[in-house]
């Protein structure tokens, strides 16, 4: 079920034409549907239901508007996190502490202060550097924080290098062979609690081979750690299953066979599992709406030149990621073209050789796919402010997101004296 569809010859987020949206709050926009939202978080904890109390804690950092977390909140939905600023806004939006797991490489004193006085769920550590700082942090405080580590499996994920996590060359987790000691450690160090273990190989993950592999060696692992003595009762096996981009593309595989297998591999752990999908949920329940400023030629194929630009969708610059390019209100023409934002970069290139429908100047276009790891990590280079965002619910729809003014970014610089 595509909660972007079109009706009556144009395109639809839910019950609401996307031209609406356009006129009134003008383009670029993001727009979110959280149906599609609801429905995600749902396939995902049925898919989980065989286990027994499982935590889903989404990724905040896929998608971390206020709007967008108070849906996945109300779905039941706990929060990982990787910064104080995403506990922050997680704990804004309402989400409890015993559902926030903190993750993230570089923790500091000050963020592990600010979880421990909120609460949490548990710390996923990155080595044995940052278990002694969180150590010393929660001593100070008289309090004791739930630790796992982070173990780095050493597998290949299969996905784009740049969201590989579990390779032994990333910057990731401790070496998996150093867990047994890095728990030892733990364990004498005041204000700690080890009682966990966590992995996470990578993101965009199209095959289940690698996630399977690296929990088989978490399993071995908890089994090797109560041998030593430990208490493990949780294991965080983290997100990165992958989602459809391109529909032509062979699809990943499903929530369902993820929790079949993990079913499979965790049957005599005895441990309460965390989740942490981020892209899974939000992934394609949004859209950069944008429209087509002019079409000039090019020496192969024309160019196609939106108001949207690689400031507000970095992926397909990043990591030459594919995004279905879709008109709002096809007229069955085609041609092909490259589709590129107004940004002085070769780089903003959305598109290459692209064959789409015929798009003229004043038309709307969307870039689909873009609920997760957009919006978040736009900027506002070139001046260009940051895009807003609309989530629409039904037949209803609000800006859950304004369009930054330029006034805001000229404000936020400051002339010295000595140049005034
Ligand atoms: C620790 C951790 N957990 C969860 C996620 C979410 O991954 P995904 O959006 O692929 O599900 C990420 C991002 O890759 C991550 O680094
Ligand atoms: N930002 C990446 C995913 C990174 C996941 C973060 N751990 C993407 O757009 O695909």
């Amino acid at each position: 079920m595509d909660h972007f569809h079109l009706k009556g010859g144009v395109l639809h987020c839910e019950d609401v034409p996307l031209p609406a949206i356009a006129e009134a709050v003008g383009t670029p926009v993001y727009v979110y549907s959280a149906a599609t939202m609801r429905r995600h978080a749902r396939v995902f904890r049925e898919a989980l239901a065989g286990l027994d109390d499982p935590l889903v804690a989404y990724a905040v950092k896929a998608n971390p508007n206020a709007a967008v977390l108070a849906v996945l909140r109300d779905e039941g939905l706990g929060a990982d996190v990787v910064s104080g600023g995403e506990y922050r806004r997680a704990r804004a939006a309402g989400i409890a502490p015993e559902k926030i797991v903190f993750s993230g490489v570089g923790k500091t004193a000050e963020e592990m202060r600010l979880v421990l006085d909120g609460g949490l769920c548990q710390f996923n550590l990155e080595s044995v550097e940052e278990a002694e700082m969180l150590s010393a942090v929660a001593s100070n405080m008289g309090r004791t924080a739930p630790v796992a580590f982070r173990v780095n499996p050493d597998v290949e994920a299969g996905s784009h290098a740049k969201i590989s996590t579990g390779a032994a060359h990333n910057k990731f987790g401790i070496p998996i062979g150093e867990a047994v000691a890095a728990y030892a450690r733990a364990r004498s160090l005041p204000g700690l609690d080890p009682q966990g273990v966590a992995v996470h190989i990578g993101s965009q993950l199209t095959s289940l081979a690698p996630l399977e592999s690296a929990f088989r060696k978490v399993g071995e692992l908890i089994a090797d750690l109560r041998k030593a003595g430990h208490d493990i009762v949780k294991a965080d096996l983290g997100g990165g299953l992958g989602i459809p981009y391109d529909p032509e593309a062979p699809l990943p595989p499903s929530p369902e066979l993820y929790g079949r297998m993990v079913a499979d591999v965790t049957a005599d752990w005895n441990v309460r599992l965390i989740f942490e999908p981020g892209r899974l949920i939000v992934g394609n329940a949004g859209v950069l709406l944008t429209e087509v400023i002019r079409v000039k030629p090019g020496a192969t194929d024309p160019f196609v030149i939106v108001d949207a630009a690689m400031n507000d969708l970095m992926r397909p610059s990043l990591y030459d990621a594919w995004h279905a390019i879709d008109a709002v209100t096809p007229k069955g023409t085609h041609m092909t073209a490259n589709v590129v934002g107004p940004v002085c970069e070769t780089g903003d290139t959305f598109a290459t050789a692209r064959e789409m429908d015929g798009a003229r100047a004043g038309d709307l276009l969307v870039f689909r796919t873009a609920g997760a790891y957009a919006a978040t990590m736009a900027s506002t280079y070139n001046s260009r402010p940051l895009t807003p965002e609309v989530m629409v619910d039904g037949g209803r729809w609000a800006v859950v997101r304004e369009r930054q003014d330029v006034e805001s970014l000229i404000r936020a610089d400051r002339i010295p004296d000595w140049l005034a």
